[in-house]
């Protein structure tokens, strides 16, 4: 930028000779008159200036619009150990709310409620257990803001303690710990301090900053101050929503009345949901024809924090995926035809990309960038779950962080296969045996779940992980080939109509267009068609319409092969 006069600068700026002048004077800048001219070095400091003036203007704004947001309610999910006291909490919590109505108040499950006490209302996931709350959380949806892990102050922490806590960490929400059974004669809040001390949690009593709150599920002893303290972490996170906004929020729970039909529960989390509005969640859509609320009041509308059970859905939405408010049928059709569509699509592709091992897990977090990998552990006892998390300290380097969601004694569990799968991780078990259920939900939740016997392998395996060097070797293994028999031109494309002559050709397939034995295109399937159906994949013999990704001229007798790229193992 050249030399430039006042004037100039203040039009470029969008702002008046008087203002620009005024900053002028401010940074100490000499001038005769709006014509005098700047040098280069001022006009690009005013010109900082104004910029820096701009942004900081834009994040008060920002800000204040936030502010202008009011408060919503927390919402709370109650986990820990079995036995501990969950349902009993979620009993007396209950209880509690229906003592301060008449007398015969009904109450009814619509997936969560809601506990009013002087200083704010909370909302609580009517589930207790981590079940429902991680199937939620699978798809995506962050249901619960704090998560209140009971545990039984006769019993301190046991092992579904340690995996409610994974869970709550995986999900990002804040912990309090409320130590249960207080009423009874061998509780001991001392020993649940101590072991969350073994866990590297760290209680207020102790100085540090985690919340541990004496109760009686029972009695009702102290929870009142586990409410007040659920509302000041509240505060302290400042949670916020538009209730003007388009109504969203979660699914908690579907089911089929024979008389009803679909009712559905859901979690209010933006927005007000008003009879009559249409939504869609996941695949299905629906349009608000009642709405009720845990007191079994009938609304007519449902702001944040609100959980009600609305009927009018066409089908049965999942729990866990989050509906969204959309204008009119039109809308709300189009929206879950195009899912439908993209999904089927997307299966015909195979798009379903799997990690299989711990290097796969690696590989694609490296793709994505992802510089912490997510790990279960189990092992048959103490000493060796001590010793992994030994090396996996040691391993881990600055580029790849190695977080451990759960170290545990004992098989992995259904649980930790789902408390994998919602945070992208891997179970690695030494010297215990995955059950065959197991197995499968890994298997088909795509989660790694490596088991090793010798130490040495397991931290072979960890240290080619961290370090990458398992660069992965593949070979090109033939599937199948398909001759073309007729050639058509659609708007879309050219088709090549052909005869599986050998083995099978699939969707993802790599392809190579040979004519007369000769190599004459390579690439990948854009469409792979059965009679009027996008298929996965075609077997010798029968007839079959392929799409190529970026090559149309085919001719009868050209043959494509299909192969696919196989790793092989290298050790
Ligand atoms: N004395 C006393 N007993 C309690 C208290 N809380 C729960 N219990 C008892 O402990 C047992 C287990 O309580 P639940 O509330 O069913 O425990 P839970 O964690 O929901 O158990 P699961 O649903 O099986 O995982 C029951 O017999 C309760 O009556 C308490 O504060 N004091």
């Amino acid at each position: 930028m050249a030399k430039i006069r006042i004037y100039q600068l203040a039009k470029e700026l969008e702002m008046s000779n008087d203002e620009l002048l005024k900053i002028l004077d401010d940074m100490g800048v000499t001038y005769k008159s709006h014509a005098s001219t700047l040098e280069e070095d001022t006009a690009l400091a005013v010109k900082e200036l104004i910029g820096e003036q701009k942004v900081a203007e834009a994040a008060r704004k920002a800000e204040e619009a936030r502010k202008s947001i009011p408060h919503r309610p927390p919402v709370v999910v109650i986990m820990g150990h079995v036995d501990h006291g969950k349902t009993s909490l979620l009993d007396y919590l209950r209880k509690s709310r229906i003592a301060e109505k008449e007398a015969g108040g009904i109450t009814q499950h619509v997936g969560a409620f809601e506990v009013k006490t002087p200083g704010g209302t909370v909302v609580f996931i009517d589930t207790p257990g981590h079940e429902a709350f991680t199937t939620i959380r699978q798809r995506g949806a962050k249901v619960a803001d704090i998560a209140v892990i009971v545990i039984a102050a006769t019993e301190g922490v046991m092992p579904q303690t340690k995996e409610a806590i994974a869970h709550a960490k995986a999900s990002g929400a804040k912990i309090i710990f409320a130590a249960n059974k207080m009423d009874l004669p061998g509780a001991d809040i001392n020993k649940v301090y101590q072991d969350l001390m073994q866990l590297g949690l760290v209680p207020v009593a102790y100085g540090g900053d985690v919340e541990v709150l004496p109760i009686s599920a029972k009695t009702g002893q102290g929870v009142a101050d586990l409410l007040e303290t659920i509302l000041l972490m509240a505060e302290l996170e400042d949670l916020r929503a538009d209730p003007k906004a388009e109504a969203q929020g979660v699914i908690l729970e579907a089911r089929v009345d024979k008389q009803a039909g679909v009712l559905a529960s859901l979690l209010v989390q933006q927005g007000t949901l008003r009879i009559g509005d249409y939504v869609v969640a996941g695949e299905c859509w629906g349009k608000i024809k009642a709405m009720s609320d845990a007191e079994g009041n009938r609304r007519t509308e449902a702001g944040p924090g609100s959980a009600v059970q609305v009927l009018g859905f066409s089908e049965l939405p999942s729990a866990g995926d989050t509906f969204t408010w959309v204008p009119d049928q039109v809308a709300a059709k189009e929206i879950t035809e195009e899912r439908i569509e993209e999904r089927k699509a997307s299966e015909a592709r195979g798009d379903l990309q799997r990690a299989r091992s711990l290097a796969d897990l690696m590989r694609k977090a490296q793709q994505d960038e992802q510089k912490e990998i997510n790990l279960i552990l189990r092992a048959d006892t103490q000493g060796s779950l001590e010793a992994i998390q030994n090396i996996l300290a040691k391993e881990a380097t600055e580029e790849v962080k190695i977080n451990v969601l759960l170290a545990a004694v004992g098989a992995p569990t259904e649980s930790d296969v789902l408390l994998a799968s919602t945070a992208h991780g891997a179970i690695l078990a030494f010297s215990v045996n995955p059950s065959g259920s197991v197995k499968k939900a890994a298997e088909q939740k795509g989660v790694p779940l490596q088991s090793f016997r010798i130490i040495y392998e397991l931290i072979d395996e960890i240290r080619k992980m961290v370090k990458g060097q398992r660069e992965p070797v593949y070979k090109e293994e033939i599937l199948g080939t398909a001759e073309v028999r007729a050639i058509f031109r659609l708007s879309r494309g050219v088709i090549a109509g052909c005869m599986v002559t050998s083995g099978k050709v699939t969707r993802s397939a790599d392809i190579r267009v040979l004519r007369k034995g000769k190599e004459i295109w390579k690439g990948k399937i854009g469409g792979l068609k059965r009679l009027k159906d996008d298929v996965r994949e075609v077997t010798q013999g029968f007839e079959c319409g392929i799409l190529l990704d970026g090559f149309t001229d085919f001719q009868e007798g050209d043959v494509l092969e299909a192969s696919q790229q196989v790793e092989v193992a290298t050790d």
